[in-house]
């Protein structure tokens, strides 16, 4: 039997046990009384009883092991010309001392603090301080506009803002201050005060009694000898809230407990990374997503590794070899990125030119997610790198792998298009509609048999209810992923599109219904759809139909420019919505539902059959003429 074989089924044989063993790699303030209860909760909690810290765990124990000295970020920004490596004991001082700033600005357990933060060391300094002092930090991706920002400060109730002055992007300088104010003045929830990083590429008016800036208090509290120690808390309380796009404009509050995120992330190191205490690991991903807090921050860092933070892109920052040149300088071991980066180097060094510029001897996998890794784009960086590449599948919900082929443990065969298998913690099952299992090879809707384990989410912030009708009513039991797919006759999944409005734009997950919600606050928009549609760099993009109010006297082509600078303004530029097409009519059945899947069809070039309860078949012929004229897409 092979080693992910015997490990499935210790986990399968008796699922508290195996957890309750992975849990010693833990250091524990006070041990819990059950691994598991399954009466606390909305499903049941991991590790109820126990006392611990996440930041004791990521930088205090490896210091007083012995691992002060080592590099614990390497922060390389290609788009400032920055290098900097800071080790442990270097980031534990300035976490100790953030934390003490925090505390004096009355953080205590429990308070959240919104970060809204660049790839800058300042941005995990603030993390790590927060969850120092047992307190809740989310992280707001900086591609989001003001109005996002507003809506996850009404949920989560900050006491406290950190933000930079801006954020650079290859083209542009991105001044987070004034973005960040316009939220608070947007939500109902104020805010005691903003801690502002000041970068010297764009340094920000700070406004007297709201805006603090972060060196300036660094600097007093360090005159001060001031630092704060570790704040043990229960191992269910929560570490983080990190909002991610539901099927409304209202973001879900993804809650992160302490301990049994600390568990399933250290497991995962060893057992799905396949990489040692002391390596370099590299998640090229942002702190905005949950790929950036796992793998960016408290996984590598929990593990005594080297994480490398990365503020550029994959091409441009300078050209499509960026990533290679990070890999070989900084001695990279495994390294972790979305599909759609792949694919925009890809497009830029299709031959890998820039690839043979560079020593990648030291990378021994890499590692794919964020969305489904097409298996061309596999296929080219297998034969470019010569190495594993390994797709896994997860979700911001669970927070590590659901599904993977786990390196350290046993390289399984890879078959390209599937994330390989279920990782223990995982009974996945294919269920029909009815909730009936379906046969391997079929398609069906992807759910996992209650309870999740460690390190996935145990509710939404403040909202079990939310909970409850997203995730667990449809399929009793079962926790439902909105995905979709297959198990085929080796065990293998194949993750095939979601079941419900959101789709994939670069990584990024973004509600089809959070943009129609936009789009037809447009005074002139009588009504609206928004669809994703397949493309070859981003995987998806969304594209709007609009049809206007009768009697609308403006210029189509005006409200379409219109529509698009709505989007950005009030989702971010991360939405990316670029194509707004005036429509005279929407596709619907005669209940009135908008055939939103039957023009994403026809907008993929997919073959398709109209539902039988089309109102007007006729319709759908004037959608297809518009897409050839307009886009050039062409039904089959
Ligand atoms: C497994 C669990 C998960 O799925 S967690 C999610 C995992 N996803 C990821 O890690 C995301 C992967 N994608 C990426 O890293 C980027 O899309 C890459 C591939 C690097 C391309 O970046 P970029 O060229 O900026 O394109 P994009 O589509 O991401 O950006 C669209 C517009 O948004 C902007 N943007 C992006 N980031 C920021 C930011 N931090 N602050 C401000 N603006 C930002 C971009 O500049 C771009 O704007 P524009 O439309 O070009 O003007």
């Amino acid at each position: 039997m092979g080693k992910y074989a015997e490990t499935y089924g210790r986990w399968r044989d008796d699922p508290i046990g195996f957890w309750a063993e992975a849990a010693s790699a833990i250091e524990w303030e006070t041990p819990w009384r059950t691994a598991f209860n399954p009466d606390m909760g909305v499903y049941g909690r991991w590790f109820p009883g126990a006392r611990c810290n996440t930041c004791f765990n990521a930088l205090d124990r490896h210091v007083a092991e012995g691992r002060g000295d080592q590099t614990a970020i390497i922060y390389d920004s290609p788009v400032t010309g920055v290098k900097r490596r800071i080790s442990y004991l270097e980031l534990l001082d300035d976490v100790a001392t953030f934390a003490a700033v925090l505390a004096d600005r009355g953080v205590e357990k429990g308070d959240r603090v919104i970060l809204y933060m660049p790839m800058v060391p300042e941005a995990l300094v603030a993390m790590l301080a927060t969850a120092r002092l047992g307190a809740v930090h989310s992280v707001v991706f900086g591609g989001f506009a003001a109005h996002e920002l507003a809506s996850r400060i009404d949920d989560a109730e900050p006491k406290l803002i950190v933000t930079a002055s801006c954020g650079i992007e290859p083209s542009r300088i991105v001044a987070y201050l004034p973005l960040a104010a316009a939220a608070i003045d947007q939500a109902r929830h104020k805010p005691d005060g903003i801690i502002v990083v000041q970068r010297e590429q764009h340094v920000a008016d700070l406004k007297p009694g709201r805006d603090h800036d972060y060196a300036a208090l660094m600097a007093a509290a360090r005159k001060a000898d001031h630092a704060h120690e570790c704040v043990p808390i229960d191992a269910t309380d929560p570490l983080y809230i990190l909002y991610t796009s539901g099927t409304t404009g209202q973001p879900k509050g993804i809650v992160r407990d302490t301990g049994g995120h600390m568990v399933a992330l250290e497991w995962s190191m060893t057992n799905v990374y396949g990489v040692a205490p002391g390596e370099v690991f590299w998640a090229a991903s942002d702190i905005g997503w949950v790929v950036g807090h796992s793998y960016i921050v408290y996984a590598p860092l929990i593990h005594g590794c080297t994480t490398v933070l990365y503020e550029g892109k994959p091409v441009g920052t300078p050209d499509a070899g960026a990533f290679w040149r990070v890999v070989e300088e900084h001695g990279v071991s495994a390294l972790f990125t979305a599909p759609t980066a792949l694919r925009a180097i890809k497009k830029e060094d299709p031959d890998g030119a820039l690839i043979e510029n560079y020593d990648l001897s030291g990378l021994r996998a890499l590692f794919l997610a964020g969305e489904r890794a097409d298996p061309e784009t596999v296929r080219w960086a297998e034969d470019k790198f010569g190495i594993p590449v390994i797709d896994h599948w997860w979700q911001t919900e669970t927070g590590w792998s659901i599904g993977a082929n786990p390196m350290g443990l046993e390289a399984l065969p890879v078959k390209r298009g599937s994330p390989t298998v279920a990782m223990p913690g995982y009974d996945i099952r294919i269920l029909d509609d009815a909730g009936h299992p379906v046969a391997p090879g079929k398609l069906g809707n992807i759910v996992i048999k209650l309870p999740l384990p460690p390190g996935c989410l145990p509710t939404l912030w403040r909202n079990d209810d939310r909970f409850q009708t997203s995730y667990l009513v449809e399929f009793p039991g079962y926790y439902q992923t909105s995905d979709a797919g297959y198990i085929d006759a080796d065990g293998y999944l194949f993750i095939m599109g979601r079941t419900d409005d959101i789709i994939n734009v670069a990584g990024h997950r973004l509600s089809t219904g959070g943009m129609e919600e936009v789009v037809a606050s447009h005074p002139q928009v009588a009504e609206c759809a928004v669809i994703g549609v397949a493309d070859s760099l981003k995987g998806q993009l969304p594209l709007a139909f609009l049809v206007l109010k009768a009697g609308a006297e403006a210029d189509p082509d005006a409200i379409e420019g219109e529509i698009i600078a709505l989007v950005r303004d009030q989702i971010g530029p991360v939405a990316a919505l670029k194509t707004v097409l005036v429509v005279p009519r929407l596709p619907k059945t005669r209940s009135g539902k908008i055939l939103r899947g039957t023009m994403s069809k026809i907008a993929d070039g997919e073959s398709f059959r109209p539902p039988a309860t089309i109102d007007d078949p006729a319709i759908l012929d004037e959608i297809a003429e518009i897409l050839r004229s307009r886009v050039g897409a062409s039904p089959r």
